[in-house]
């Protein structure tokens, strides 16, 4: 083995360490509010160390469980309670969602402000326009696991395989904010290794087990995996780990590397969700006026 693992573990304690420090300086302490639809274990698991570690960085936690069988109207009432309640900042409708429900008008209810999932319409066209905006959780994890490795962006050919809302298009315009070329591959692309082959950095967001091996990685090229499968043999990624260990120059693991930067991740956008909600009120109280909502605080291009 010749890359250098990136150690997603290690960057998501420190940023979960630097949000708290954050926190216990604000007056006001940020709330984070959970849906959990039904009792997929995996997501499950997934709510649950969202909540344990939102409540470590100090953080209020706010929990809904609704049974697999809600109606949509229902789900839809609890998005507006939470839209509306002043102590939560930050609302994540947890994915995937039962078949019966109509997910993107759910996630369309959200608040834009409170929406640290970064998937509204509102905050995907902030993003794709460049403008300041919270930003989805594991593509922003990913921008800020490349930095802790100090791979260079700009000017990089970055090719990305698959195109999902959640990852693959907002990791694409992430990627394009930092001057990266980029290239996104799908399930019609027709020989992937063509493209991949070409990349100084390839993010395997597929959702295919070990769909990328050692043909498809050029020497020294950094490997981001996002996948995460539940195999006999325990979990593996979207890159077959031991075959491209060998050629690339970095590589993340599974588990330990990208996952844990989507948790942190979120805890920062609820942090950054809460300051702008701390500073409209401010506004408000000194102005009497409105707040002058036109987005998050954010540098446009960050993660
Ligand atoms: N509303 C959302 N739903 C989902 C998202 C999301 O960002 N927002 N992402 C995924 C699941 N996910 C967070 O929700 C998530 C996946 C994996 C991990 C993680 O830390 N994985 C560990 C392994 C843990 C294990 O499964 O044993 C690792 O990779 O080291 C965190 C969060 C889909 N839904």
């Amino acid at each position: 083995m010749s890359a250098t693992i990136i150690d997603g573990k290690a960057v998501a304690q420190t940023l979960r360490h630097r949000v708290a420090q954050e926190v216990a300086a604000l007056d006001r302490r940020p709330g984070l509010a959970t849906i959990l639809v039904g009792e997929d274990p995996a997501s499950a698991i997934y709510v649950s160390n969202k909540r344990k570690l939102c409540v470590e960085a100090g953080m209020r936690d706010r929990h809904r469980l609704l049974s697999a069988q809600v109606s949509q109207a229902e789900v839809e009432d609890v998005i507006d309670e939470l839209n509306l309640d002043p102590e939560v900042d930050g609302i994540l409708l947890q994915l995937p969602l039962p078949k019966h429900l109509d997910a993107p008008s759910l996630i369309e209810r959200i608040d834009p402000d409170k929406d640290v999932d970064g998937l509204t319409e509102t905050n995907a066209g902030r993003l794709a326009l460049g403008r300041p905006g919270l930003r989805p959780c594991t593509p922003s994890g990913v921008i800020q696991l490349l930095d802790s490795a100090a791979v260079h962006l700009e000017g990089a050919h970055a090719v990305v395989v698959g195109r999902s809302d959640l990852v693959g298009r907002p990791q694409a315009q992430l990627l394009l904010a930092r001057d990266a070329t980029v290239t996104v591959c799908h399930r019609h692309t027709r020989d992937l290794a063509s493209h991949t082959r070409d990349a100084d950095i390839v993010v395997a967001a597929a959702g295919v087990p070990k769909l990328i091996g050692a043909e498809h990685i050029k020497p020294g090229a950094t490997v981001i995996d996002v996948g995460i499968h539940r195999t006999e043999g325990g979990l593996c990624g979207d890159v077959d780990f031991d075959a491209v260990a060998g050629i690339a120059g970095h590589i993340t693991p599974v588990p330990g590397g990208v996952g844990p930067m989507t948790i942190a991740t979120l805890l920062r956008n609820t942090l950054t969700a809460a300051n702008l909600h701390n500073s409209s009120h401010r506004e408000t109280r000194t102005n009497g006026s409105g707040p002058a909502r036109d987005g998050v605080a954010v540098t446009a291009g960050q993660p």
